[in-house]
């Protein structure tokens, strides 16, 4: 670690690839202005962390060791680890008793010749707002989300109780908000629907990060000025004693702008980028991902896989499931066209190569602005949570991207997506008007994104001021 790095900033992920990436994409930022990083985390997840950092000499790791608790089965220490998400709740609860531990590392960095100017935690972590305000450091939270979809989660968890008589598809009013589009309670996340008020302990642990997130002195989001601005003051409005909310992102640009970023995740890169180099045409293939959280079953990989075949479109397949395997006779069939990957992939790679045209995505905020950034347009699938707020932003707020048909089983309210609705959807996108006017929006989109992050750009401004604001404390 360098000695002369002045300033210090204490990172703390929450254990989730979606919560822990973009956070690892600000520690390079803030190392890229000559601030030392320290990284909070639990040993399994270090490991991962560690490669990605490797060559990051400014940024270090500080490992605290995750508990034992019952319910949970031993070694989980990443949501990703989960049998199912039955256990996310019990994980959640475990997470609060890393509180001792951290309080400990963070007095000894306290000691230290560079004592931290603030802690950013994941808004999971809001007992860090505690700890933080004990020992005197100022607490930033970090949503993985974007502003607007935050700033309607908040509003609909106010106003939602009164809302909640109404039918799914009844266009509902948040009286704080000027929203881009015609908002229904279709769009909102699970949880916001069903009942905001349930004394459930997955809803008081919510409640309880939600009370510290108010209280906390920022909030570091990872998103652009250019993107969201007219809903930041009523995002900020949720906020106690005027905390603002810092928007540094797309946070995994600064980075690469400067041509700085690290083979650390492209174990994949041997076989994708050659075949994606094979594509003579640009624009000409469709890439399909569905994140990291969500459960897609057997029944429905099986209508993707018939509906990529039907569109005649060449893609790249990341499939999350290690026990599906394509339909008898498909192999055959999609052989030279397709490719379906089941180990973790370069996804910023993949999406910047120019032969990448468009994305059937879940539309995950990372995955949104990594589209966005590499100029690709969206088929839009939201699956769960913000993934539905996420997908009526990119379509029908900003224009970069079309909706895949989704029906509703009224009898088991499970959502299918026929493979004639992906077809129909892919060609649309790859080939019709309509994707054209997306990939416009999206390749403009995408410049924007790219300025924000260099000398001069919103971003990268406030990355600059929020330092000087806590250095000037
Ligand atoms: O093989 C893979 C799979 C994923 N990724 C990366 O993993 C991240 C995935 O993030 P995202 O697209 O946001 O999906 P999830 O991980 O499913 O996102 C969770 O977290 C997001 C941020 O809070 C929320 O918006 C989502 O609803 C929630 O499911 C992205 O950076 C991808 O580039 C890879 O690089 N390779």
């Amino acid at each position: 670690m360098p000695s002369s790095l002045a300033s210090h900033v204490v990172l703390f992920p929450f254990m989730a690839q979606g919560h822990t990436l973009p956070l690892l994409d600000l520690s390079k930022a803030l190392s890229l202005q000559q601030i030392k990083v320290s990284i909070v985390t639990t040993p399994s997840n270090a490991k991962s962390i560690a490669e990605n950092i490797a060559n990051y000499p400014n940024i270090n790791l500080v490992e605290i060791s995750f508990p034992i608790v019952d319910g949970l089965p031993k070694g989980c220490e990443n949501t990703s680890q989960l049998p199912s998400m039955e256990f996310y709740g019990p994980f959640l609860h475990a997470t609060k008793q890393l509180q001792r531990p951290f309080e400990q590392a963070l007095k000894t960095m306290i000691k230290s010749k560079t004592p931290p100017l603030c802690v950013i935690s994941d808004f999971f972590l809001g007992w860090t707002l505690a700890s933080c305000q004990a020992l005197g450091v100022p607490r930033l939270v970090f949503h993985g989300m974007g502003v607007l979809s935050m700033a309607i989660g908040k509003s609909a968890w106010v106003h939602a109780p009164q809302q909640k008589s109404m039918s799914m598809f009844e266009p509902i009013d948040l009286p704080d908000m000027k929203l881009p589009f015609t908002l229904t309670r279709a769009d909102l996340p699970g949880e916001l629907i069903d009942s905001p008020n349930q004394d459930d302990p997955e809803s008081q642990f919510l409640r309880e990060a939600m009370e510290a997130e108010a209280k906390s002195w920022g909030v570091i989001v990872n998103s652009f000025q250019e993107l969201e601005k007219s809903h930041i003051p009523s995002f900020e409005s949720f906020y106690k004693n005027e905390a603002k909310a810092w928007c540094l992102g797309p946070l995994f640009l600064h980075d690469r702008m400067k041509g700085l970023e690290k083979c650390t995740n492209q174990k994949d890169s041997s076989m994708l980028t050659p075949w994606l180099n094979k594509q003579v045409a640009p624009d000409s293939v469709m890439y399909v991902s569905f994140g990291t959280q969500a459960d897609v079953s057997d029944a429905q990989l099986d209508e993707v896989a018939s509906g990529l075949e039907e569109s005649g479109t060449p893609f790249i397949w990341v499939v999350r499931s290690k026990t599906w395997s394509l339909p008898s006779g498909m192999e055959e069939k999609l052989k030279g066209r397709g490719l379906i990957v089941k180990e973790w992939v370069d996804q910023r790679q993949i999406l910047s190569h120019r032969a990448i045209g468009g994305f059937l995505s879940h539309c995950g905020w990372n995955s949104v602005l990594e589209s966005v950034s590499a100029g690709v347009p969206i088929l839009a699938w939201p699956m769960l949570g913000d993934q539905f707020l996420n997908a009526r932003f990119i379509t029908d707020g900003l224009g970069a991207a079309l909706s895949v048909k989704r029906i509703r089983n009224t009898d088991s309210n499970e959502v299918l997506v026929s493979r004639e609705a992906i077809c129909e959807g892919v060609k649309e996108l790859m080939g019709g008007q309509k994707g054209k006017s997306a990939r416009e929006r999206a390749e403009a989109l995408g410049r924007v994104a790219g300025r924000a992050v260099q000398r001069g750009g919103s971003s990268h401004d406030t990355l600059n001021k929020l330092i000087d604001q806590l250095r000037a404390r």
